[in-house]
């Protein structure tokens, strides 16, 4: 091969995590919490090194995320959210601020913050992906903030 692959591997050590979870459709977050903590341990790491922050709702998402950040405490953040659309505008609204506040502080943090959040048009979308059919959105962003914590490692050693 004559080029250069660099990735990360999902094995995690000592590294501290940082969950936000939103409290609404909190049904569906716990969830996502349950798969978030079971994926992170499954790859090692340890739960005296996960904290976990409840905010009201998803809008209140990214600040909490930026004060993680901030803190310096944590190797990564996970979001975790479901906002689930109802009978007016209010759902464009949430989504689109909270996708473009946790993508801002992301960029900001340099750790990664992964996005978690459920966007969907009703419940049985959101319950596929809470640990059903189509597998759970917490596991998965877990996982790959684990990976993403090794890339970065790999890219600045
Ligand atoms: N409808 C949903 C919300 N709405 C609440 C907002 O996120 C926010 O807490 C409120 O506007 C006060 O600032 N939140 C969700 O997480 N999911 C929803 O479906
Ligand atoms: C995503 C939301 O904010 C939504 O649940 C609010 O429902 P509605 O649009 O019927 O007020």
């Amino acid at each position: 091969m004559a080029y250069h692959v660099i990735e990360g591997n999902v094995v995690g050590k000592k590294e501290k995590i940082g969950i936000v979870c939103a409290r609404f459709n909190e049904f569906i977050v716990s969830k996502l919490l349950g798969g978030a903590i079971d994926g992170l341990v499954r790859h090692g790491i340890s739960e005296e090194n996960i904290d976990v922050a409840w905010v009201p709702g998803a809008f209140e998402i990214p600040l909490i995320c930026e004060k993680m950040v901030k803190t310096g405490k944590y190797d990564a953040v996970i979001a975790l959210g479901t906002v689930i659309r109802g009978s007016t505008s209010h759902y464009d609204y949430v989504c689109n601020e909270v996708s473009k506040g946790v993508a801002q502080v992301g960029l900001q943090a340099g750790i990664p913050v992964m996005f978690g959040i459920l966007t969907t048009e009703n419940i049985e979308q959101a319950i596929e992906r809470a640990g059903t059919k189509a597998g759970n959105k917490g596991y998965d962003c877990a996982v790959s903030a684990i990976e993403m914590i090794n890339l970065i490692k790999a890219i600045e050693k």
